[in-house]
C-alpha cells in the first residue's frame, strides 16, 4: 500500500503501479464474474472487466431493453449473456448493480444462489448498510465486498477508453474465504479505477448520498437556480445569466480546478474577482453549513434511504423522474443552456435554431 499525506493526514491508498492488471487477473484466475444489473454502472465495469481480459457474464431480464442493449454491446445471448437466475448461478463473484430500490426486489432471486465461498460485489453500502429497511442480509459463508467509483458510469467508460481512470473506494464487510480484501481490490483495478481508497460500507453510502445531494448535484443546481433568478430579476439576459452562472464555471473555471486546485483558478482570475471571491466565498459557507449539517444527519438517520426506498419502488418512478427531468430542462436556466452550448465554435456545424 502506497502511504501518501492528504494535506497532513496520512493514508495508505492502492495504486495501479502497486497492483497492476496482471496481479489483478491472476488473483481472480478462477472466477466468473456475473453482473446483474446494466443501466449505468453495469455496462461500464462489465465491458471494462471483459475489456481488460477478465471472465465476464451479464444477467438480465430476456425481452427488456438493457437486454437488447448488451446483445449491442456484444455480449452474446447464451454464451456471455443470461437471464438473471442463470448468470446468478454461473458467477462466482456475483455484481450487484441493480438500482439500489431495484435491489430490494431482487434480493429473494438472488440470495439461493449464494452458495458457500462465492463473492457479492456492491458499488454502494446502501442494500447492506440499510439493511432494516432493504432486507439484504448475506449469508455467512460468502465474501461480501465492495467497489465504488466516484463517478458517473458513463465516465467510468468513457475516461477508461481515453487511457485514464475514476478513482474509487474499495471496503470488505464479510471475509468468509480469508481473500475478500484482495478480490475487492482486483475488482477495483479491474473496472479501472484510478487509485483505490479503503472505506467501509457505512462510511461509503453516508459519503455517497451526502455528496451527491450536496455540492456535486443538489447544492451546485439550487445554487445556479438562485444566482439565475437574481440577475434575471435585475434585468440581465438569459444569455448573460446563464454564462455568468454555468458556462464560464464549467468551460473556463472547473477545468482549472481539476487541473490545479482553487487558489490556481483563482491565481488565474483578476485580483477584483479574487478579492470578492475570497470575502464572499465566507458567507456562502456560513449561510450552507446548517444545510449540509441537516442533510448529514438525514443521511445518518435514514431518512434518505427511506424517501429513496419509498419513492425508487413505485412502478412509475421512472415516468415521475422523466416528468422532474423534464421540467428541470424546459426551465428557461437550461433552455438558454441549450442554446449556449449550441453556439459553442466546435458545434457551429450543428444546427443552431436562429429567429
Ligand atoms: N449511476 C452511477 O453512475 C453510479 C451508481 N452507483 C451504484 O451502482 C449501483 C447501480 O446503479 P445504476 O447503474 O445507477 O442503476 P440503474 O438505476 O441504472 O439500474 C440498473 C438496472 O437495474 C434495473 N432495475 C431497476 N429497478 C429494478 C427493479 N425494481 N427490478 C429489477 N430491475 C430493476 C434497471 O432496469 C437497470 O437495468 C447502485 O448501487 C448505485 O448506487 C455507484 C456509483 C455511480
Ligand atoms: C455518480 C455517483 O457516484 C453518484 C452521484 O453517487 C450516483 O450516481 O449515485
Ligand atoms: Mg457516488
Ligand atoms: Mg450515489
Amino acid at each position: 500500500m502506497a502511504k501518501i499525506n492528504f494535506g497532513g493526514t496520512i493514508e495508505e491508498v492502492v495504486t495501479r503501479e502497486e497492483f497492476p492488471m496482471e496481479k489483478a487477473l491472476q488473483v481472480l484466475k478462477n472466477e466468473t464474474i456475473a453482473i446483474i444489473g446494466y443501466g449505468v454502472q453495469g455496462p461500464a465495469q462489465a465491458l471494462n472487466l471483459r475489456d481488460n481480459g477478465f471472465k465476464v457474464i451479464v444477467g438480465q431480464r430476456k425481452g427488456s431493453k438493457t437486454w437488447d442493449k448488451a446483445v449491442e454491446h456484444g455480449w452474446v445471448p447464451g454464451e456471455t449473456l443470461f437471464d438473471i437466475e442463470e448468470a446468478a448461478k454461473r458467477g462466482t463473484i456475483i455484481e450487484f448493480l441493480l438500482s439500489d430500490a431495484g435491489q430490494i426486489a431482487l434480493w429473494p432471486t438472488i440470495k439461493p444462489f449464494l452458495t458457500k465461498g462465492k463473492t457479492l460485489y456492491f458499488s454502494h453500502g446502501f442494500g447492506i448498510t440499510f439493511k432494516e429497511q432493504t432486507g439484504i442480509v448475506p449469508p455467512a459463508d460468502i465474501d461480501v465486498v465492495l467497489a465504488a467509483p466516484k463517478g458517473s458510469g458513463t465516465s467510468v467508460r468513457r475516461l477508461f477508453l481515453q487511457g485514464k481512470g475514476i478513482n474509487s473506494s474499495y471496503a470488505v464487510f464479510q471475509d468468509a474465504t480469508g481473500s475478500a480484501k484482495q478480490k475487492a481490490i482486483a475488482l477495483g483495478i479491474g473496472v479501472g479505477s484510478g487509485y483505490l481508497f479503503e472505506t467501509d460500507f457505512k462510511k461509503e453510502v453516508y459519503s455517497d448520498l451526502s455528496g451527491e445531494r450536496g455540492t456535486l448535484m443538489g447544492a451546485i443546481a439550487g445554487i445556479f437556480e438562485a444566482q439565475y433568478e437574481v440577475l434575471r430579476a435585475n434585468g440581465h439576459s438569459p444569455s448573460e445569466a446563464f454564462n455568468e452562472t454555468v458556462e464560464e464555471l464549467t468551460q473556463s473555471l472547473m477545468p482549472l480546478v481539476a487541473e490545479n486546485g482553487m487558489d490556481w483558478m483563482y491565481a488565474n482570475c483578476s485580483t477584483t474577482a479574487q478579492r470578492g471571491a475570497l470575502d464572499w466565498k465566507k458567507k456562502f459557507k456560513a449561510a450552507t453549513l446548517p444545510v449540509f449539517q441537516e442533510l448529514y444527519k438525514s443521511v445518518a438517520t435514514g431518512q434518505e434511504a427511506k424517501r429513496t426506498i419509498e419513492t425508487c419502488s413505485k412502478p412509475d418512478y421512472r415516468e415521475k423522474l422523466a416528468e422532474e427531468l423534464k421540467e428541470l430542462r424546459e426551465s428557461e436556466l437550461w433552455q438558454a443552456g441549450a442554446a449556449v452550448r449550441a453556439l459553442r465554435p466546435e458545434k457551429q456545424q450543428a444546427e443552431v435554431t436562429m429567429i
